[in-house]
């Protein structure tokens, strides 16, 4: 693949146009940068160059400052890799420019993409171009100038907008706010462009400085108080993280002292927040969730994924009833089959719900919608199988009744079909083992509610060939989800990482720790939920079901709670009836409630594990990490086993599935944060207290004795880890 570069060729018109080539988004990478400047420079010099263009190869302007070199300056901790372009490169050279410099932008101008087609004097865009300023979502705020010249072009609150929620706009919204000079089709970008820099240079067009604009902003008061009200938003939306507030505060520098002051401020507050823990987090987040699509042997070997049109989802409940909306909502045929008429039209109609919320939250249009409900096919026998190109089989979690069902299925479907179970714990070999298609058998477990949260696992057994695999990860991309490729075992990889999760809030709680107290430091962490909160949300049969399944596949670390049974007893079952540790009201949040403590201490007098009868004396940090710090046990576990590819996989996975927060970086990468030593003396200090739940197991040991992050590949480690990919 040629270098990045910039290339300039001057026209008879002389327009010379300049423009970014470094497939596949023109990220601006440090050789663009200064192929820039020196692009500029000699337009500037040659008498045959009247005006400039500028522009991206490909279809798309910019994607932004490259995020690699964020990645460099994490791993050196040298800032001096990010290069100062802000004034040098946007100002000096190209909005002080002599001659005109017109942006033509398709596709995409993000980032520091958008910037530098700001600092232009015109811009024109192509229908349909995405333009933003994301830089908030990588832990940073934008750094070449676009808290000064966004709110200049289109208006402090539209601007705020953008920025504080990194959404970016279409080209057409940006004409009508102000931000882009023309939309032209594509064909004629170019042509179109060169004509309104010459037109400026003619001072027949304006020509404008975005940076000296204040036509837009209000007075100072108006300013002052859509920051606050910007500010108030921002603690909501981002209460753990600095570049939100740091945003607002490089803003109204430039409103008060103007916006080459802001600029400079600007520049100084980019750089702290490069080097935060949140901006490590969130691009490690951005790497990671983009490896997942490359799975050695199945994405690196040639194959070309074949085409999904058709869908059977066996079983219309909760999560058959979701997968079906994932896929219809996405243009693919489903059946859905049911045993009897009544249950399949319960199906249905949660299908029908579903897409009606999404309508109602304004995520598909109502045209969609019924399009979407006319590609969904109800059925009572395997008849319309006979054409599908996959089945999801999606019924309770019974060995014999999945094993009944594949043999089935194997004999209707086509022979290319893929046949996928959403078994959430089942080892896949049993489910397959009464058929002879051992090569098409793969997990597809969606998380609940399936149509709306993210995460794919696509489970594979040693046999599940790599088409198979190819194949989901494709038409799991086409319906909108993040597939992750896992192995197959108890839980798989997010399930079994976290299953210690809940039972050590359980385990703190027979201690004699206050549930209330946990939720809220585990919220205050980052979690949208404390770990109560969410077993009143899944319903207590889930916990009961799910618990049984993994105190049997590892009987060695689990907490048999008296809790959840008794709560049942008590006619107790979370949200779904109302009553909880919490009580739910319609219209109201979920608020504590406290006829739940009395069943709470019988709990406690029955499991009887307090040190001495009296409940421990414990920090908020300490409940924190002792709710989490077995999560990272076991996500070693799943890591020394190769469940993952490789740990970041478990921290897309841990991030998507389980909502930890992003700007943590996943489980793994903050347990590297933490410190693998931390966590591996608090665990053993902890078994010693109170039992083998908190045992360090031998790869955290090894890792934390020898030095050596746990998100290191495999060859780091002494033992080495046993694939089961
Ligand atoms: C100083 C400045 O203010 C600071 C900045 O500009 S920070 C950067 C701001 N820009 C962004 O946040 C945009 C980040 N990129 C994206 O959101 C998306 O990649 C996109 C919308 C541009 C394209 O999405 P899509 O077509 O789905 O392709 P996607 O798979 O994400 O990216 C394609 C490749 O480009 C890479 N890429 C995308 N944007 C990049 C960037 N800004 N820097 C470096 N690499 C980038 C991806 O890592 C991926 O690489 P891979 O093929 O090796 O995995």
């Amino acid at each position: 693949m040629a270098k990045p570069h910039v290339t300039m060729e001057v026209g008879n018109d002389g327009v010379a146009v300049v423009t970014l080539i470094n497939p596949p988004v023109n990220a601006l990478a440090i050789p663009i940068i200064s192929g820039l400047k020196e692009k500029f420079d000699e337009a500037t010099r040659r008498n045959d160059v009247k005006a400039i263009v500028l522009t991206g190869k490909g279809g798309r302007f910019s994607g932004g400052f490259d995020i690699n070199v964020f990645q460099k300056v994490h791993a050196t901790g040298d800032i001096s890799h990010v290069p100062d372009v802000s004034i040098e490169l946007v100002i000096n050279t190209i909005e002080d420019c002599k001659k005109p410099v017109v942006a033509a932008v398709e596709g995409l101008a993000l980032g520091g993409g958008l910037e530098l087609a700001m600092g232009c004097h015109a811009r024109i865009a192509a229908p349909k171009t995405q333009l933003g300023l994301p830089e908030l979502s990588l832990g940073v705020i934008p750094g070449f100038g676009g808290t000064q010249r966004l709110p200049r072009l289109l208006g402090l609150t539209k601007a705020i907008e953008i920025m504080l929620l990194s959404k970016p706009i279409m080209s057409e919204e940006g004409k009508k706010l102000g931000l882009i000079d023309a939309i032209v089709p594509s064909q004629e970008l170019l042509k179109v462009s060169r004509q309104w820099a010459l037109d400026i240079s003619e001072r027949r067009k304006p020509w404008l400085r975005s940076l000296h604009r204040t036509d837009k902003i209000g007075s100072l008061s108006e300013s002052r108080d859509v920051l606050k009200a910007a500010r108030q938003q921002a603690k909501k939306i981002a209460p753990n993280m600095p570049q939100h507030q740091a945003c607002l505060d490089v803003i109204e520098e430039g409103i008060i002292h103007g916006g080459y002051n802001g600029v400079l401020k600007e520049a100084k507050v980019f750089k702290e927040l490069v080097l935060t823990e949140t901006a490590k987090g969130l691009v490690h987040i951005f790497f990671a969730q983009r490896m997942t699509s490359k799975i050695p042997n199945v994405t690196d070997v040639g194959l070309k994924p074949r085409h999904i049109k058709k869908v059977a989802v066996i079983g219309g409940g909760l999560m058959g009833s979701g997968i079906a909306t994932a896929f219809i909502v996405n243009n693919i045929h489903v059946v859905l089959k049911e045993i009897n008429s009544e249950y399949l039209q319960k199906g249905t109609k949660t299908i029908e719900a579903n897409v009606r919320s999404l309508v109602t939250r304004g995520k598909l249009t109502r045209d969609k919608a019924d399009k979407a409900l006319s590609m969904l096919k109800g059925a009572l026998d395997y008849s319309d199988f006979k054409d599908v190109d996959m089945v999801i089989e999606a019924v309770i979690e019974s060995v014999p009744l999945k094993q009944k069902i594949f043999s089935e299925i194997e004999k209707i479907c086509p022979p290319h079909c893929i046949l996928a179970t959403n078994t959430s714990t089942i080892d896949l070999n049993l489910v397959g083992e009464k058929t002879s298609s051992q090569d098409r058998i793969i997990g597809a477990h969606f998380f609940s509610p399936a149509h709306i949260m993210p995460l794919l696992e696509i489970v594979r057994t040693e046999k599940t060939s790599a088409q198979a695999i190819l194949d989901l990860m494709t038409v799991g991309k086409t319906i909108k989800k993040a597939p992750v490729v896992v192995g197959n075992c108890t839980g798989f990889a997010v399930n079994r990482a976290f299953f210690p999760y809940a039972q050590s809030a359980q385990l703190l709680v027979h201690l004699g720790v206050d549930v209330f107290r946990i939720d809220r430091l585990i919220s205050s962490f980052g979690l949208p939920m404390g770990p109560f909160q969410l077993q009143d949300l899944s319903g207590y049969g889930v916990a009961v079901a799910v618990g049984k399944e993994f105190a049997n596949a590892f009987p060695d670390r689990t907490f048999q709670t008296p809790l959840v049974d008794l709560l049942i007893k008590n006619g107790r079952n979370g949200k779904n009836n109302g009553k909880g540790y919490y009580i739910y009201e319609k219209g109201s949040r979920p608020r504590p409630d406290p006829s739940v403590l009395p069943i709470i201490e019988e709990s406690r007098r029955l499991a009887n594990i307090m040190p001495n009868g009296k409940p421990i004396n414990i920090t908020d940090k300490e409940i924190v990490e002792m709710i989490l710090f077995p999560v990272v046990n076991e996500a070693c576990r799943v890591l020394d086993e190769g469940v993952v590819v490789r740990a970041s996989d478990l921290d897309t996975a841990s991030v998507l599935g389980m909502s930890f927060p992003s700007y943590r970086g996943g489980i793994v990468f903050w347990a590297d944060l933490v410190g693998p030593k931390h966590v591996y003396d608090s665990l053993k200090k902890w078994s010693q207290r109170f039992g083998n739940f908190y045992k360090p197991s031998k790869f955290l040991e090894e890792r934390a004795t020898g030095g050596i992050p746990l998100s290191a590949p495999a060859s780091s480690s002494s033992s080495g880890s046993r694939s089961r990919m």
